[in-house]
């Protein structure tokens, strides 16, 4: 059965929809987008269109790809002390003269609605409440939502990023599965996908997983995003391993508008928690 991440979306964004309509004003988000690469702006253009629908605002901020340091942060800094402004995001990945790492930690952590701040992912992984990394959080919204069980399967997580592997790796292991993390340099990586009950690609290489390395019934989500020629292809063998998974995500229209969704959610929560409400 295919996990169907934009009708989820769609569905969790109504609810979204009718609380934001509640609020004395619109949560408002600010994206800062250096160079014109064109993946970037087309996924910065479809946070755009939902978060206008939701009743949000958000700005894109478009700096030119040889803009300095100095300029970029003090745009944050500005931000950072504008209460207008309920959240802060910085498109990735970064020209290269960019050190990601300092301006990421330079946005408030309470403005952080990737939830890549040292502080949210500390929060995170000492179980505290904070805000959640939107791929992971919007994978867990899509299991839930589709009542896939959790606890006591055996989650494998190929990918160990900041962004995506750790932060899911750990979400599952809140929810009490048992939870193997893998990665470039794991040996006989097929051996131990088999064993999984849920399978989580998020590696960066188009049709990675193939059928060889999948359990009969598995879970499986491809979070991978690759462009082959003009087309969209995830990190799984969509074709060979669907016949055989019990859920699948495909790409596009997976897990790419769950993550706008969490980031929708991820928005509202900041609001709330600035208005102190
Ligand atoms: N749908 C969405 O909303 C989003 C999609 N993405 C997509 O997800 C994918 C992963 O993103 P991200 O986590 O940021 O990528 P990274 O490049 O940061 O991490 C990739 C991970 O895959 C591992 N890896 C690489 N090659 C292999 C291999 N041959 N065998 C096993 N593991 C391997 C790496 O291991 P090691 O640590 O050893 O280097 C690393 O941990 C990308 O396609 C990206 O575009 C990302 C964010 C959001
Ligand atoms: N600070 C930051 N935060 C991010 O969350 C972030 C980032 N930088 N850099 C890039 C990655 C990638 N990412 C995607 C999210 C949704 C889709 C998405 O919705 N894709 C559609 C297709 C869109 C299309 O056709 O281009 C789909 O999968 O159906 C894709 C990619 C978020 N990222």
């Amino acid at each position: 059965m295919i996990l169907d991440g934009r009708k989820t979306a769609d569905e969790l964004n109504l609810v979204l929809k009718e609380k934001v309509s509640l609020l004395k004003s619109k949560p408002r988000l600010e994206i800062i987008l250096v160079g014109n690469d064109p993946a970037s702006l087309s996924y910065v253009k479809g946070k755009l269109s939902t978060t206008e629908k939701l009743g949000m605002v958000t700005n894109i901020n478009y700096l030119d790809e040889h803009v300095s340091e100095k300029e970029v942060y003090d745009l944050i800094h500005s931000f950072n002390h504008n209460d207008e402004v309920n959240g802060i995001l910085l498109q990735l990945p970064l020209p290269k003269h960019l050190n990601s790492e300092m301006l990421m930690e330079s946005i408030d952590y309470r403005k952080d609605v990737d939830g890549f701040h040292t502080i949210n992912q500390g929060l995170l992984f000492q179980k505290k409440a904070g805000i959640r990394p939107a791929t992971p959080k919007g994978i867990m919204m899509l299991l839930d939502h589709y009542g896939i069980e959790i606890e006591g399967k055996h989650a494998v997580v190929i990918g160990r990023s900041q962004i995506v592997g750790a932060p899911i790796s750990k979400m599952l292991l809140d929810r009490n599965a048992t939870v193997t993390i893998t990665h470039s340099k794991t040996k006989n990586l097929a051996e131990i996908t088999k064993q999984a009950d849920i399978l989580i690609a998020a590696i960066g290489k188009a049709k990675f997983v193939t059928k060889d390395m999948v359990k009969q019934g598995a879970v499986v989500i491809d979070v991978g995003i690759n462009r082959v020629d003009g087309k969209l292809v995830g990190d799984v063998d969509f074709n060979e391993v669907e016949p055989i998974a019990s859920y699948i995500t495909p790409v596009p229209k997976g897990v790419g508008p769950m993550t706008i969704c969490a980031l929708g959610y991820n928005l509202y929560e900041l609001y709330l928690k600035q208005r102190g409400e």
